[in-house]
């Protein structure tokens, strides 16, 4: 499969590594483009995937490409589609990584009958630890939802949803590898207060966040009866506990992803 990006940032590069590395497709067929000629992404974007094909030109990567992603910010999608429109034909799927935009503005801005996919990844799919949902416009194929799945699945967890769903996942898995880098600093930078050397501060910090997401997904166990496990009466860690309930982390936690949802909705409504 031919795979395109309009756009070369930071997803574009993530996921281009991530599919290449997979085996969803080989970097000879994949092509990026961004507009300017001095474009240092389409140099990251080499370096990142090498043997690919970079452009200056958005029509050449639709031409090339059979999956065309959509990776640019989003306030530049409609321009961007009204540049390759002319170019987009039936073997063309398009599949937008844009934050917000509902699959009929995207549907709107193509020719009709043209295949959309509306699609919320993350970065960690750089390293095959993703998190992504799709949902499927009204002339997407069932076999267009299984190349979503299977291409979104080699680089993490993968599902489809109602769209209705995608502003609020935005918010939870989209943004939420920033909140987790964040809680993972000030974790380390507690560590470091105590003695711990920075860079065995982060890998502490990072392996018990990795231990502590991968025994709620293998144990079953509800969060806070795992909570309860590590909390020994009397111990330190409900010490701890006590801290962080009284600095509010649970409102702000859910304060982020409620914010994040909230705009990732207001952007689809401004376009
Ligand atoms: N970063 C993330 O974690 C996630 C991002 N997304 C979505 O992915 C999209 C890209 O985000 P991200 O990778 O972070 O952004 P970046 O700014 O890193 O990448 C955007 C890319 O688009 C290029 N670009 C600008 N104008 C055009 C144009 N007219 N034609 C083609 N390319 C153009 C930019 O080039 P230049 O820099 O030269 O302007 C840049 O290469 C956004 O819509 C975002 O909502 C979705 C999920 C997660
Ligand atoms: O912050 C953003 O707008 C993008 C979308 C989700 C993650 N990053």
């Amino acid at each position: 499969m031919k795979v395109g990006f309009l756009g070369a940032g930071k997803m574009a590069q993530a996921l281009a590594k991530g599919f290449t590395s997979a085996g969803i497709t080989k970097a000879s067929d994949v092509i990026a483009s961004c507009p300017k000629t001095d474009n240092y992404l389409l140099e990251e974007f080499q370096k990142d995937v090498p043997g690919s094909m970079v452009t200056n030109s958005n029509t050449d990567v639709v031409e090339h490409a059979d999956l065309v992603l959509i990776a640019t910010k989003p306030p530049i999608v409609p321009r961007v589609i009204q540049e390759v429109n002319p170019a987009v034909r039936p073997r063309n799927l398009l599949v937008s990584i844009a934050l917000g935009i509902p699959i009929t503005n995207l549907e709107q801005m193509l020719p009709p009958k043209t295949r959309v996919i509306r699609v919320m990844p993350n970065t960690p799919s750089l390293v095959k630890a993703g998190c992504t949902v799709f949902s499927c416009g009204s002339s997407a194929t069932e076999e267009d939802g299984l190349i979503a799945k299977r291409c979104f699945s080699s680089v993490g967890f993968c599902e489809e949803v109602p769209e209705v769903l995608i502003d609020a996942v935005t918010g939870l898995s989209g943004s939420g590898p920033a909140y987790i880098y964040l809680m993972l600093e000030a974790l380390a930078d507690g560590g470091v207060k105590m003695g711990i050397p920075r860079p065995l501060a982060y890998k502490l910090a990072a392996h018990t966040m990795i231990g502590g997401a991968q025994m709620v997904l293998e144990t079953g166990k509800h969060p806070g009866a795992l909570k309860d496990d590590v909390c020994s009466p009397a111990g330190c860690t409900i010490e701890a506990i006590y801290q962080m309930e009284q600095s509010g982390v649970r409102g702000s936690l859910i304060k982020a992803v409620v914010s994040a949802a909230q705009k990732s909705k207001e952007t689809g409504q401004r376009g």
